[in-house]
């Protein structure tokens, strides 16, 4: 059996936060070398603000520095909604993030959702997939493309990006980013990437924090049960990472590890 995920445990989202930021930075300082630029997709949900907590604190050194001009910014699921709508990562990750970068910094490539096929979720689907082409297509390989990092949620039902427990879309192998009309947790339309995307990239974090995803942790790393966070713990072994507050891994007998790099 290979590498196991790491599990990061803190005692307050505060110090949850500085170790992000040293995990990204790193991420980011290896996808810079690797091909001068930094891939990242990112979640909506409560994400956004801890990663905000993290990022937007002045650096302690020059090795600290978050390379915003560097960055392309992608979204690991999106809602089929405006892009100024409540409902919208997007919107959640400018006003929690992208808006309260310090006047004068490099700003990201951001690459938002088509909006003019909003009203078509597997056009908008194909369109996002176009996207992240247009991206990745030189890379080495474009069979999958491969995301420097994917910063990624945990829901109270063991789903992560819009790949919901026992959904078909979990089995889904060729495309990039899919549709879904039937998200069981509203709103209903939205486009994802799927699960191949995801164990595919170079590094995968998920951050979690609060006693309301306690018992989904434990059913995550004791028993899996096909649970989508589970299967990209499955697929990633040790690139993949998780922080969390103690709060979140209450009665969790998975073993902690001192975070270290
Ligand atoms: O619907 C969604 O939920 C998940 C989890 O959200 P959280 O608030 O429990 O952290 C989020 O990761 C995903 O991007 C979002 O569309």
């Amino acid at each position: 059996m290979g590498q196991q995920a790491n599990l990061y445990s803190f005692p307050a989202v505060d110090a949850l936060a500085t170790a992000l930021r040293t995990y990204v930075i790193h991420c980011q300082t290896a996808g810079i070398a690797r091909h001068g630029v930094f891939k990242v997709a990112v979640s909506g949900g409560s994400l956004p603000k801890t990663l905000a907590q993290a990022l937007l604190s002045p650096p302690a050194s020059d090795a600290d520095v978050v390379h915003w001009g560097k960055w392309e910014i992608f979204f690991a699921d999106e809602r089929a909604v405006p892009l100024d709508h409540a409902d919208s990562n997007y919107a959640l990750l400018k006003a929690e993030l992208l808006d309260k970068l310090p006047g004068g910094t490099a700003q990201p490539a951001v690459h938002p959702i088509d909006v003019e096929a909003l009203d078509e979720t597997q056009e908008l689907a194909d369109r996002y997939e176009r996207t992240l082409v247009q991206s990745f297509a030189s890379r080495d390989s474009v069979r999958l493309p491969i995301f420097d990092l994917l910063l990624l949620g945990c829901g109270p039902d063991g789903h992560t990006c819009s790949l919901f427990p026992g959904h078909e879309l979990l089995r889904e192998t060729d495309a990039w980013v899919a549709p879904i009309e039937d998200s069981p947790k509203p709103p209903p339309r939205r486009v994802t990437l799927t699960l191949p995307v995801v164990t595919h990239a170079v590094k995968v974090a998920f951050v979690a924090t609060g006693g309301g995803k306690k018992e989904v942790m434990k059913e995550i790393f004791e028993e899996g049960n096909g649970l989508p966070c589970a299967l990209v713990n499955e697929g990633c072994g040790d690139r993949c990472s998780w922080f969390v507050d103690n709060a979140a891994v209450e009665g969790v007998t998975y073993p902690r590890r001192p975070f270290s790099l």
